[in-house]
This record gives C-alpha cells, structure tokens and sequence, in this order.
C-alpha cells in the first residue's frame, strides 16, 4: 500500500537574504552535463553546491515569468541514491524546476542547493552530429582515462563496438543510449531526465525502463525524473511527486513490491491516487 507523505518543511531564506546557512550562495555552477556541454556555468546562480546529506534541498522556491508564477514556494528534499519521479499536467513548471536544478535559469527566489555533480538527460539526445559516438560520450571529460571511460559507458548501454558511428546512423532508442551513457561517464550525483523516453516506442520503452533500473543499481545516483506517464514513474522511483499550481501536491512512496507488475493491486492504487492528483480520474477508462 502505498503512503502517502506530506510533509511541512520549513520554508528558508529567499534569495539575497543574510541569515547564515540558508541564503542562496551565488556561485557559478560547473559539473553540469547536458546535450553534450559540459560546462553549464555562467553569471550568477542561485544553485549552490551539495548542503547536508541531501543531493538536493530546496526551500521557497519561486520562479515567475511576468506575471505567471509557475513555481510557488516550492520545497524538495532529494537524498543520495533516491529515485524520484516528477509528475505534473502540462506547464506545471516541471521542465523549470529541472532547468533551475541544472543551473540554467538564475532568475529565481528561495534556496536552491543541489549536487556538485550533476547530469541532465532530454527527450531528445542531443548528440553532436559532426561527432562519433565516443567523442559525444567523451566530450567535456578530462584526464588520461577519458576514452576507457567513455568506451565502458557505451558498453554498459550496449553499444560496444559503435564508439566510431556516426549519431545520424543511430536509431532513437540508441540515440537516447548514448545520452545515458554520455551523462552517467560523469558519475553525477545528480541525474535529471525530462521525459527521456517520451518520443520512444512502447517496446524501446520497456528496454530503457530495465537499462535505467540496471544503470542506477549500478552507479546510485539521486535521480530526478520528469514524466507524464504514471506507470513509468510506479514502474521506477522510490517516490512520486505531484506539482500542482506551484509546489508538490502529493510526495508519496512507492510501496510495490518488486519486480514491479502494473497488474499488482497496490500498483493499481496507487496509479488511482496518481490519477486523481492529476485530475484525470473523471476519464473514460480507455484513455488511462
Ligand atoms: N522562458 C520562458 N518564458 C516565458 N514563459 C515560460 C518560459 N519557460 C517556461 N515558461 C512557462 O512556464 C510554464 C511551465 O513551463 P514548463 O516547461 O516548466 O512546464 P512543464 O510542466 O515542463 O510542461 P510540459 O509537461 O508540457 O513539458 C508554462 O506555462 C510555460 O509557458
């Protein structure tokens, strides 16, 4: 049975504010890897590094674009290691919760502490087309190791031996293989997909679901993952978060026992408590 968990943190220091320990440090942000560039410093930022035991830790968050306030107070606790998927209706603000996380968007309010290290993956893989697969993998990486690493992050995604394909002769299940195997080289401590496998078919889907189960048994990173499918996120996370008009409407555990089958009765319930905290549960059955 699935709990259902809400929590009431304390909200912390808005941006600028002087109290130690809670003000956003303004410091620019390196070890982001995202669509091949691997450095997403720049200007200030409200991201600071690792605070606590957390890979993420935000409080009072607020992001407006004019008037609109698409993000509204919010607060987040991610703990090493945890798996959370991110739901919300579409212009929830999910993406800029993420775009925020990564240190691309500086134009916010509250704390925003996140991993040192993080990596984020698209929908789409974003590859260099101009360069081969190992040097997509590769690109930002130093050291003398760079390219062992990146030819055992391509085997790890099962593309051994296409270290020199071109991305154009890639399908898009391999494309996003690569993007994997390009943001996990890295040893982020943070992982942030958007959608990552929303343009898939369902069988590719069902593949990626297992390689990305395999991947972060093996490397644990604290995983953030935006999706609109709520199987998808049952299927994965330990933890399910729904944004509504701002903040997290819903943090719910995910108590299914594994292997995770969606014809289990717990999944069930909890794919129903999902759907209502969407507001789809007026729906005919046959667009669930
Ligand atoms: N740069 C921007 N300028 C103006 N408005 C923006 C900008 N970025 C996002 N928005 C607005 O913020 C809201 C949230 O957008 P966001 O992309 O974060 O939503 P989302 O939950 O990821 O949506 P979807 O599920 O459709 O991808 C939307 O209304 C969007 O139009």
């Amino acid at each position: 049975m699935a709990t259902r968990l809400r929590r009431n943190l304390t909200t912390a220091s808005v941006a600028g504010a002087s109290e130690a320990g809670t003000s956003v440090s303004r410091t620019s942000v390196s070890g982001t890897s995202v669509s091949g560039t691997s450095d997403a410093s720049g200007g200030g930022t409200a991201v600071a590094d690792r605070f606590g035991d957390a890979a993420v830790r935000v409080r009072g968050l607020r992001r407006a674009f004019g008037d609109q306030v698409v993000l509204d107070g919010l607060d987040l606790t991610v703990a090493p290691g945890e798996f959370v998927a991110l739901l919300g209706r579409s212009g929830s603000g999910k993406s800029t919760l993420l775009r925020v996380l990564g240190g691309f968007d500086h134009e916010v309010d509250g704390q925003v502490l996140a991993a040192r290290s993080r990596s984020v993956v698209f929908q789409e893989a974003r590859l260099l087309p101009w360069r081969r697969l190992l040097p997509n993998v590769t690109l930002g990486l130093t050291g003398r190791d760079a390219g062992e690493r990146g030819r055992a992050a391509l085997a790890e995604v099962g593309l051994s031996g296409r270290e020199r394909s071109w991305p154009v002769t890639l399908s898009g299940g391999e494309a996003q293989r690569v993007a994997l195997a390009r943001a996990l080289v890295r040893e982020p401590e943070l992982l942030m997909l958007d959608e990552p496998f929303g343009a898939l078919d369902a069988l590719t889907r069902i593949r990626m679901h297992a390689l990305l189960q395999r991947l972060c048994r093996r490397h644990r990173p604290a995983v953030l993952f935006v999706t609109h499918d709520v199987d998808e996120a049952i299927l994965l996370a330990d933890r399910v978060l729904v944004l509504t008009a701002g903040r997290f409407s819903l943090d719910v555990a995910v108590d299914v026992a594994s292997p995770r089958r969606r014809t289990d009765p717990a999944f069930d319930r909890l794919r129903t408590l999902l759907l209502a905290e969407l507001g789809v549960d007026d729906l005919p059955e046959s667009t669930h």
